[in-house]
């Protein structure tokens, strides 16, 4: 596809002439604010399958010129919701080290420093996520905010290997305690081709990492490639939040 960016030329707001769906409706992310909040006593807690990978198992890691990505196995899924929504890959959006605020969702316009995506699509519909990724049900992607605090052990399993194979780790640690406090609507890729076919989970609860994890996440990445001359350090990847229209966000928990 065509060449996009999160700032200049080819920015967020430059992304609809090539990626049509990146200015229409249903788009994400959005400020989560509490006038639209909706509390919906059938949202039940999130459940999440084998996530809990053996050391033997090898998973990707690399950089997809956009972001920090981490490919999953199929045997991950989720099964809390009407499909069965199988993983493919989960991926981090952050800011920089002089500007640390990097999420893409905000709470009450807060801003949080990076957002971790675990992408699924609906296994039981579509034989593949290229398939499933421009169907109005076919992704469902859980979204963790991270604030910078607490050394996390589940997070350094990855943050100090980059563009090499990691052992397999316990992917549910990687999640707040409570997957059954959330954030409910429908939206979009927040990436072109920002197709409007993502059911959005984000935990009300953060996760923390330390600051020397917050760096080794946000000096990892390089946007340019190997044999570009100049290195381009990849930072600040997130969208902005749009407009929520007449959407409503539902929430699995009482204020
Ligand atoms: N924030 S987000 O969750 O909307 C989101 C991204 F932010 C993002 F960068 C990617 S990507 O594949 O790494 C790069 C451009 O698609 C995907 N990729 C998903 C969507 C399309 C696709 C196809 C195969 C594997 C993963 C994905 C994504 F779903
Ligand atoms: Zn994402």
């Amino acid at each position: 596809g065509v060449k996009w960016t999160y700032k200049g030329p080819e920015g967020e707001h430059h992304w609809s002439k090539h990626y049509p769906f990146c200015g229409g409706t249903f788009q994400s992310p959005i400020d989560i604010k509490s006038e639209l909040l909706r509390f919906d006593p059938a949202l039940r807690p999130i459940e999440v399958q084998n996530y809990n990978l053996a050391p033997d198992e090898q998973l990707t890691l690399g950089n997809n010129g956009h972001s920090l990505q981490i490919s999953l196995p199929p045997k991950m899924y989720l099964s809390s919701l009407r499909h069965r929504y199988t993983a493919a890959q989960l991926h981090f959006h952050w800011g920089s080290s002089s500007r640390p605020a990097g999420s893409e969702h905000m709470v009450n316009s807060r801003q949080y420093a990076a957002e971790m995506h675990v992408v699924h699509y609906n296994s039981e519909k579509y034989p593949n996520i290229s398939m499933a990724v421009d169907k109005s049900d076919g992704l469902a992607v859980l979204g963790v905010l991270v604030e910078v605090g607490d050394f996390n052990p589940a997070y350094e399993q990855f943050l100090k290997f980059i563009n090499v194979q990691v052992p397999g780790f316990n992917v549910r640690a990687l999640l707040p305690t409570r997957l059954d406090e959330y954030y409910r609507y429908d939206g979009s890729l927040t990436t072109p081709p920002c197709y409007p076919s993502v059911l959005w989970t984000v935990f009300k609860n953060h996760v923390t990492i330390s600051q020397k994890q917050f760096l080794a996440l946000t000096t990892a990445l390089y946007s340019s490639n190997a044999q570009d001359s100049v290195a381009i350090p990849l930072h600040s990847n997130f969208r902005k939040p749009k407009l929520i229209d007449s959407r409503v966000v539902l929430v699995s928990f009482k204020e």
